[in-house]
């Protein structure tokens, strides 16, 4: 059976990442994807804004919707306390299984959840199923008709408080005009955008931050 596209990104980082280094494990995965096979990562320039915006936030409960192959799960997990968690919902149990074995390799297994399955079945059992009280930050990187109805979904299950910082990817390209049109209309909080790049491409892209007022 032919390989997939991410079978070949984790066998490149399994043969050319330092077992135990995120940094490394990032660094890797972008040089395969910028050199050889796009892949939908974050990457590196919209990767620095999440950083940047991460690090701000400084969440001990961080939640991510949209696993694929786990590099911004390790990116994220790089910068996170020791005490602090990520939980990241992927609904594809193939990209999850390749994401498991990056998050391993990279070692930061112990800061990260796999959650396989739909984010609309996920999002409600966060409380009582997996321990969550609120979220600190939330990145948004799925599928991008779900933005907004996952954000609802976040709020009535009342997993965000006062100051929970959303990230939102991919507002420009592939396009979240509905989500724009929702969360910037939304009193409940404040909006902005930073202008970037799809990964790996000269095409322009955005991403957005709403911070909830609760
Ligand atoms: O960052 C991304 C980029 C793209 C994407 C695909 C094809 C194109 F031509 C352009 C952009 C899809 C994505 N889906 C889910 C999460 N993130 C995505
Ligand atoms: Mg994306």
């Amino acid at each position: 059976m032919d390989q997939s596209k991410e079978q070949r990104i984790l066998n490149f980082v399994l043969q050319n990442a330092v077992r135990g280094d995120p940094q490394s494990v990032v660094d890797t995965i972008d040089k395969y994807c910028s050199q050889k096979e796009w892949a939908m990562n974050v990457g590196d320039e919209k990767g620095l804004i999440l950083d940047k915006i991460l690090e701000e936030a400084k969440p001990s409960t961080s939640l991510e919707l949209g696993t694929y192959c786990g590099y911004s799960a390790v990116r994220m997990a790089r910068l996170l306390k020791p005490s602090a968690r990520l939980l990241t919902i992927e609904f594809n149990p193939k990209f999850a299984a390749i994401a498991k074995q990056i998050i391993e390799f990279a070692g930061v297994q112990e800061k990260v959840k796999i959650l396989e399955g739909p984010s609309e079945e996920i999002i409600p059992q966060l409380k009582k199923k997996h321990e969550v009280d609120t979220l600190d930050f939330v990145f948004l990187d799925h599928w991008k008709e779900r933005y907004t109805p996952d954000t609802i979904l976040l709020q009535e299950c009342g997993l965000l408080r006062k100051g929970t910082v959303i990230l939102a990817d991919n507002i420009i390209c592939p396009g979240a005009p509905e989500f724009i049109n929702y969360i910037r209309n939304n009193s409940h909080f404040v909006c902005t955008n930073y202008p970037s790049h799809l990964e790996y491409m000269k095409v322009k892209d955005a991403m957005e931050k709403a911070v909830f007022l609760g």
